[in-house]
């Protein structure tokens, strides 16, 4: 039967959003405690009795994770414009590959805000 499993982290990075209007309070630096939390779809091995091992999960995100954390988001190519959705989506181009099990990316930007990405098609992600 298929299961979920997820493996959250935290980091640290600054942004702002160049798009929104000259007033929007996100058009300023600012920066945020970011909950990334990413989903794995599969079976349960019966020999181990799991999907795969969260440390794993770890170990794959931690290079595309090091480029994100207490870094300056929009100066990051793909990410000029640092929206939660494009941030997802931009973890999901560089992850999937690494990590064929991926099926969910929530992040979560403040208390009360965030996005949840499945994926895309393969044209446009
Ligand atoms: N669809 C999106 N909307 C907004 C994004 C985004 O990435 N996608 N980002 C922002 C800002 O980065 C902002 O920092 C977070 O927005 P907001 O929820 O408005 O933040 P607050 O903590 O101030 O929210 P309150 O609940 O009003 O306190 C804006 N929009
Ligand atoms: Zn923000």
């Amino acid at each position: 039967m298929k299961t979920i499993i997820f493996k959250n982290f935290s980091l640290e990075a600054a942004h702002y959003l160049p798009y929104v209007p000259k007033e929007h309070k996100c058009r300023r630096l600012h920066g945020h405690s970011f909950l990334i939390r990413l989903e794995i779809e599969g079976e349960i091995e019966n020999k181990t009795g799991w999907i795969m091992d969260y440390a794993d999960i770890k170990l794959i995100f931690q290079p595309i994770y090091e480029q994100l954390d207490h870094h300056f988001l929009n100066d990051i190519s793909g990410l000029e414009n640092p929206t939660s959705e494009n941030l997802a989506k931009w973890i999901w181009i560089r992850l999937k590959p690494n990590l064929p099990l991926l099926s969910t990316i929530v992040i979560q930007e403040t208390c009360t805000s965030g996005c949840i990405y499945k994926g895309g098609n393969k044209k446009n992600n």
